[in-house]
């Protein structure tokens, strides 16, 4: 259900990035429990979870995801958030991704946390970065992160790697380089 969920969608070009139009992320068409519950299992499955104390993720899309992933593993979580609050204890950030550039505001990471990371979808790798960087800052450690998708052509795992050391384990990747888009690989 997953993998079809992210194969042969339809594909809209903003400022030339190809965005794929999927049940999941953009609620087209709207997005079922039985469809996101089947991707919070595959990111759980995914996760090392070893004397992990919380999850961290991003609104908004990928906050959808991490609260179902919390529910099922019984871990609280922190969020970033793309507007400051003005809440003391908020990390602040540098960031760029694949549509904008601006600042990351992180809630709910406190020093000594061991977290694992989970997010819908990878492109540039941009707001990933900038998230592993707002973790460290706040003195946590990052034990794993795992996303349901990586677009192939955007090199956003590598450029992570590159960045920050950390390997990203995602469920699927998804080319976006033709008229629709195509799971490339899945994890089974
Ligand atoms: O690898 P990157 O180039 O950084 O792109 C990936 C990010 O883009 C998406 O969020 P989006 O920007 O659509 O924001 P939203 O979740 O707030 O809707 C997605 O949830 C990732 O966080
Ligand atoms: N639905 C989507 N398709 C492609 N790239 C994205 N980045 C964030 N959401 C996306």
């Amino acid at each position: 259900m997953l993998k079809k969920s992210f194969d042969n969608c339809d594909l809209l070009n903003i400022n030339g990035k190809n965005f794929i139009i999927n049940e999941l992320t953009e609620q087209i068409p709207a997005t079922t429990p039985a469809l996101l519950k089947q991707a919070a299992e595959k990111v759980v499955e995914l996760l090392k979870l070893n004397d992990v104390n919380k999850i961290v993720g991003e609104e908004e899309k990928g906050a959808v995801l991490v609260a179902v992933v919390s529910l099922l593993t019984g871990l609280p979580f922190g969020l970033a958030r793309w507007y400051p609050s003005g809440l003391r204890g908020q990390i602040v950030v540098d960031f760029s991704c694949e549509y904008t550039d601006g600042q990351i505001f992180l809630n709910g990471v406190e020093a000594g946390d061991r977290v694992v990371i989970v997010d819908d979808m990878i492109s540039t790798g941009g707001t990933m970065i900038a998230l592993i960087d707002a973790i460290r800052k706040a003195g946590a450690e990052i034990v794993d992160v795992v996303a349901v998708a990586a677009k192939e052509e955007y090199g956003g795992i590598q450029r992570i790697k590159a960045a920050t050391g950390i390997d990203v384990k995602t469920v699927l990747v998804v080319s976006v380089s033709g008229n629709k888009s195509l799971v490339k690989w899945y994890e089974e």
